[in-house]
């Protein structure tokens, strides 16, 4: 069956709580276990058989990052990989919406949609082996897990039939509780999708000519009547009708919204490497660096015999590791240099980076509660109570990298443009170069 894969990965106003690293590269690009985390979701999807193509959406400039990494991640997964972008934030319905003709071009029968920002095991196979058991061939799946009924207040909240899993009741983020089944973000839809969608687009349209002043927030009513959600809008009217069904999982699952949950995420798919992957996991050998439990090393870092790093350790490219340096819990970002006997735990070090000798670096591990089995990171507020909530610890980075700064170059690609910056976006950027710039330098002690 033809199949197709939409990620969303949103755009430069999304991921606020993953700042400063979202200023620097977008968040979909952040390294997880050593690669960019959407590169997760491209390997799963290039894995299931029938799959065509896979489009990230978002409303991103094109810029050279992103081209770059495209094109690398066709190379590797030999599969052709394009970026859409939106005019505007369209929300999570209104992309597939605006971009149908694209994803249903080449006779796709089926295709999967998924959040950029959450990491998984991805069993999309399996979501399509329970649609053909389950529902009918036109039902669409939502990925499902279970949380506690406090934080499953968070996410968007499902009841199902138990003999049957049709979805009865779905409520986005409720108030009170509804149910310990969470939706995932990841969902497998047949084209009919695209009808209750633009019903809704009809119903928003039709509002706006009655009430002509709902379109004046933006500029244009259009604009308007396209930003659908498929979580309150789509899903909710779908539940009761026998065409939307939840398959739940048992596989790790966790949300990446702070740079937090980026540490956790990183030692899920770590775990995961040992069977999916055991070349990226380094192991003990003579004369190398001393390893305890899963660490990603990249093959351009260098890193003293006598360092002992893990577990959950991922170390970017060109970084230098010296002697008797102690890591754990934490990623360090390509470029970094951390001198000799310095001490970083549940830490992110910032590309190029200097931890001058004998630092300790510490924060405290956002980890979800270990003595609860459903419980999932929170990563909600920064401060709770008045009080700020203890967290990891962020060095950002000490000056822009070249693909932020510079107009783009390789013009062969289709996806180049020259990076264009807002005036409020060139601020912020030269504030966080000013601001950043100064505590890399403090923590160089040589
Ligand atoms: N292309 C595009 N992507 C978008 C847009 N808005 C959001 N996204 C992307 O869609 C995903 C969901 O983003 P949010 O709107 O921030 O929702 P959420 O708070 O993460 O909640 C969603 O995910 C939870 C699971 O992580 C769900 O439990 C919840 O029901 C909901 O689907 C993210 O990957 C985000 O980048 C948009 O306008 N355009």
């Amino acid at each position: 069956m033809p199949l197709k894969a939409v990620i969303l990965i949103g755009g430069p106003q999304k991921g606020t709580r993953f700042r400063p690293l979202s200023f620097e590269v977008p968040k979909p690009l952040f390294p997880v276990a050593g690669v960019p985390m959407v590169q997760h979701h491209i390997e799963a999807c290039a894995k299931v058989p029938g799959m065509k193509e896979i489009l990230l959406m978002g409303f991103y400039q094109p810029h050279e990052a992103l081209s770059r990494f495209l094109v690398s991640a066709q190379q590797e997964f030999k599969i052709p990989i394009r970026y859409l972008q939106e005019y505007a934030a369209l929300g999570t319905g209104g992309g597939i919406y605006h971009f149908r003709d694209q994803i249903l071009s080449g006779g796709a029968e089926a295709f999967f949609v998924l959040n950029a920002d959450v990491c998984s095991e991805f069993p999309l196979q399996e979501m399509l082996e329970f649609r053909q058991q389950h529902g009918d061939v036109h039902s669409f799946v939502i990925l499902g897990t279970t949380a506690n009924r406090t934080q499953a207040l968070n996410y968007g909240c499902i009841v199902a039939n138990a003999d049957t899993q049709e979805v009865q009741h779905y409520v986005e983020k409720p108030s009170t509780f509804v149910s310990e089944i969470i939706n995932c973000g990841i969902y497998l839809f047949t084209p009919a999708i695209f009808q209750h969608i633009g019903e809704v687009f009809q119903r928003n349209q039709q509002e706006l000519v009655l009430c002509p002043y709902l379109g004046e927030e933006s500029s244009n009513g259009w604009q308007r009547a396209e930003v659908i959600r498929l979580e309150q809008d789509v899903f909710t009217a779908l539940a009761g009708s026998g065409k939307l069904y939840v398959y739940k999982t048992d596989g790790f699952w966790s949300q990446i919204k702070s740079a937090g949950s980026a540490i956790y995420a990183s030692r899920l798919y770590l775990n995961q490497y040992s069977k999916s992957h055991p070349e990226r996991l380094a192991q003990n050998k003579p004369g190398g660096p001393i390893i305890r439990g899963n660490v990603y090393i990249h093959p351009t870092a260098s890193i003293d015999s006598t360092a002992v790093l893990g577990p959950n350790v991922s170390i970017g490219e060109g970084v230098t590791v010296g002697a008797g340096v102690r890591v754990r819990e934490s990623i360090v970002l390509h470029g970094a240099s951390l001198h000799d006997h310095t001490c970083v735990l549940n830490t992110i070090v910032g590309w190029d980076s200097t931890i001058g000798r004998w630092a300790r670096v510490e924060g405290t591990p956002s980890d979800p509660n270990p003595n609860d089995p459903y419980a999932k990171i929170d990563s909600e507020t920064l401060f709770r109570d008045g009080r700020l909530t203890p967290s990891i610890t962020i060095l950002g980075m000490s000056q822009l990298p070249p693909s932020y700064c510079s107009p783009a170059s390789g013009a062969d690609s289709p996806l180049v443009n020259p990076l264009v910056l807002s005036p409020q976006a060139a601020a912020s950027l030269s504030l966080l170069k000013s601001l950043f710039s100064t505590p890399s330098s403090f923590l160089t002690r040589s």
